[in-house]
């Protein structure tokens, strides 16, 4: 009998949207609650990182079969280094009794549908194409290339974004302290993470 535990929260949203935002704040006032699942990588380990804590560090060979064997929720390629999450690292975060947060593109969400990890799915909406652009410049992580590359794809993402249930709930990222409410709400609404649990901070 496989062990069960809270279900994946999925965090979805064109670059810029505030996703990382979002859950660094989530994270930080519910410190016990939630944890991240360790990704895969064909790349070197770098210094001081350990296999299974920072990373499963493995072969493209062997990733390509895992691959195949249906093993991933998520895969992608950068600068010739494959990366990936592992239904399995996900499954063992979830054994801890913590809630898996993922941070994850909409091709990965359709394929997290497929499984049966049973995941609640938040999708963040940012105000516009033009207010994305703004933070996305402000942020300044990105050449013009890969901006112009993220606010194209951010346009099918809104789309997909918007379809009746695709989602259990899309948050506007307008206002962030409003945006992270609703988030909040959602969660305590939705698993058993309480009030309770939540770390007092003064800068609410
Ligand atoms: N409501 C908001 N109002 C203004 N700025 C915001 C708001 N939410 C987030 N930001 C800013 O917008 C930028 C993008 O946010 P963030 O990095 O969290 O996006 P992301 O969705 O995680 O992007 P990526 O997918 O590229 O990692 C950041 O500089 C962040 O500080």
């Amino acid at each position: 009998m496989v062990q069960k535990g809270p279900r994946p929260l999925v965090l979805c949203g064109p670059s810029g949207s505030g996703k990382s935002t979002l859950q660094k704040r989530l994270l930080k006032d519910f410190p016990d609650k939630f944890g991240f699942s360790v990704s895969h990588t064909t790349r070197s380990p770098r210094a001081g990182e350990k296999d299974g804590v920072h990373y499963h560090f493995t072969t493209k060979e062997d990733m390509l079969t895992a691959i195949e064997n249906d093993e991933f929720i998520e895969t992608a390629t950068f600068s010739g280094n494959m990366y990936g999450t592992s239904k399995k690292a996900v499954e063992e975060v979830r054994r801890t009794g913590r809630i898996c947060v993922l941070d994850i593109e909409i091709e990965g969400v359709k394929q997290i549908k497929q499984t049966d990890l049973d995941p609640l799915l938040v999708f963040i909406m940012p105000p516009s194409i033009e207010e994305l652009e703004r933070r996305l410049r402000k942020r300044d992580t990105e050449d013009e290339e890969a901006l112009q590359k993220r606010l194209e794809t951010a346009r099918c993402e809104i789309e997909y974004g918007n379809v009746p249930g695709n989602f259990h709930i899309i948050i506007l990222n307008d206002r962030l302290n409003k945006a992270y409410e609703e988030l909040r709400e959602f969660i305590l609404q939705n698993t058993d993470v309480a009030e309770g649990d939540e770390v007092a901070t003064k800068d609410k």
